[in-house]
């Protein structure tokens, strides 16, 4: 217990520390600050690699992220199969679930981050289209003396089919983008889908631009998840809404020795089996170990200054939305 909490401690401390120098970086302050609380580099002038995590492998943070690139190409063309595999088809109810907690309105710009191969930015445009369907078919029936000819006249002058939303899908991958696209095309999706390449931490948005931002299964791949925390909060707009569905914390011993036989015990074999790619699983499931609980998170999306910070575990916390709004 006492290990728990200087390990959470030193996690808190160090989450403060890189946000005063990331502010420092920004700023251009401090370009030869030591790089961590211990660290002393202050007389150095060549920059050291600042060490994180690779699923349980250290690693320095350029080599995290070109290993994180390396597993999303590798299993691009097998994603959508390997996610009904393992999970059952669960994650598409955890998906279908983001999107009732979001419950976008008419006209929603939503910005989904690492969107991979689209199964957001699907579901939303989905959703808003039945909506806005919906609300049609209850202002014509309002117009009761109107003839079956106009009623049809009028469906088909409807020239946005979406009334208004739309949908940026923002990855860091290009093969996850390319399958993503493929998806669209062959679904019939087109109108109101927009793919952008480009990466969580450094946004290629401006400022107050979107109503919702999403980010499903992404942010833990993140190497500065505080980073990405603070562009999700830029590029919405006052009012706006951050949503994120990611793997947390089973709090049931029963149920969470059972999810550690499985994680470590299939998850990889069915990696090796169906995409041929025991690593990249492996890195999956050790990724989800070191991923912060449900409320060190809801701190985290707090200090990018995040308001009403809330979150919902599912499945025995096996994952957990969190939601919060820039105000
Ligand atoms: C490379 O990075 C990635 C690659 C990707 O393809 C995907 C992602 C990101 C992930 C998603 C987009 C979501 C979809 C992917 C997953 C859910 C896979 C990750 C899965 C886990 C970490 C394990 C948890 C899985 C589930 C809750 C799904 C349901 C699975 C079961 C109920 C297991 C059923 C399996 C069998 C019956 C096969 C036989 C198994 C054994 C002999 C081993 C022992 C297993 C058990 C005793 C049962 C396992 C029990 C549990 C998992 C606990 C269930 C708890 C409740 C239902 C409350 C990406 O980053
Ligand atoms: C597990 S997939 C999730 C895809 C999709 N959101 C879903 O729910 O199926 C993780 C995605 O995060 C992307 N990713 C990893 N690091 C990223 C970063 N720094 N910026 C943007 N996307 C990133 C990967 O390329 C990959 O497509």
């Amino acid at each position: 217990m006492a290990t728990h909490r200087s390990c959470a401690l030193w996690s808190y401390c160090g989450r403060r520390w890189s946000r005063v120098m990331r502010c420092c970086r920004l700023s251009g302050l401090c370009s030869s600050w030591p790089s961590g609380p211990l660290g002393a580099r202050h007389l150095s002038q060549e920059k050291p690699a600042t060490e994180t995590h690779f699923g349980f492998e250290t690693v320095s943070e350029e080599e995290k992220r070109g290993k994180v690139y390396h597993v999303f190409e590798s299993v691009a063309k097998k994603y959508d199969v390997m996610n009904d595999m393992m999970s059952l088809g669960i994650h598409r109810i955890w998906k279908d679930l983001l999107l009732c907690k979001m419950r976008p309105f008419p006209g929603t710009q939503l910005l989904d981050v690492a969107g991979g191969t689209g199964d957001i930015a699907f579901r939303f445009l989905n959703y808003v289209q039945a909506q806005h369907k919906g609300k049609q078919k209850r202002q014509l029936r309002a117009q009761q003396n109107l003839s079956w000819e106009e009623i049809a006249k009028k469906y088909q002058n409807e020239e946005d089919p979406l009334g208004g939303s739309r949908v940026v899908v923002c990855d860091i991958n290009k093969e996850m983008l390319k399958i993503g696209k493929q998806k669209a095309r062959a679904q019939g999706y087109k109108a109101g889908l927009a793919w952008v390449l480009g990466d969580a931490e450094e946004l290629p948005f401006d400022d107050d631009k979107f109503d919702v931002y999403t980010i499903a299964f992404g942010i833990r791949n993140v190497t500065h998840i505080d980073q990405a925390l603070q562009e999700a909060h830029r590029v919405l707009k006052p009012g706006g809404r951050f949503l994120c569905l990611e793997f947390s914390q089973v709090n049931n011993p029963l149920i969470s020795r059972l999810y550690d036989l499985y994680s470590f015990q299939v998850i990889p074999v069915l990696g090796e089996v169906i995409a041929g790619d025991w690593k990249s699983y492996q890195y999956l499931v050790e990724s989800i170990r070191q991923f912060p609980s449900q409320e060190e998170f809801r701190e985290m999306i707090e200090d990018a200054g995040f308001e009403k910070v809330t979150y919902e575990s599912l499945t025995s916390g096996i994952v957990a939305i969190h939601s919060g709004f820039k105000l």
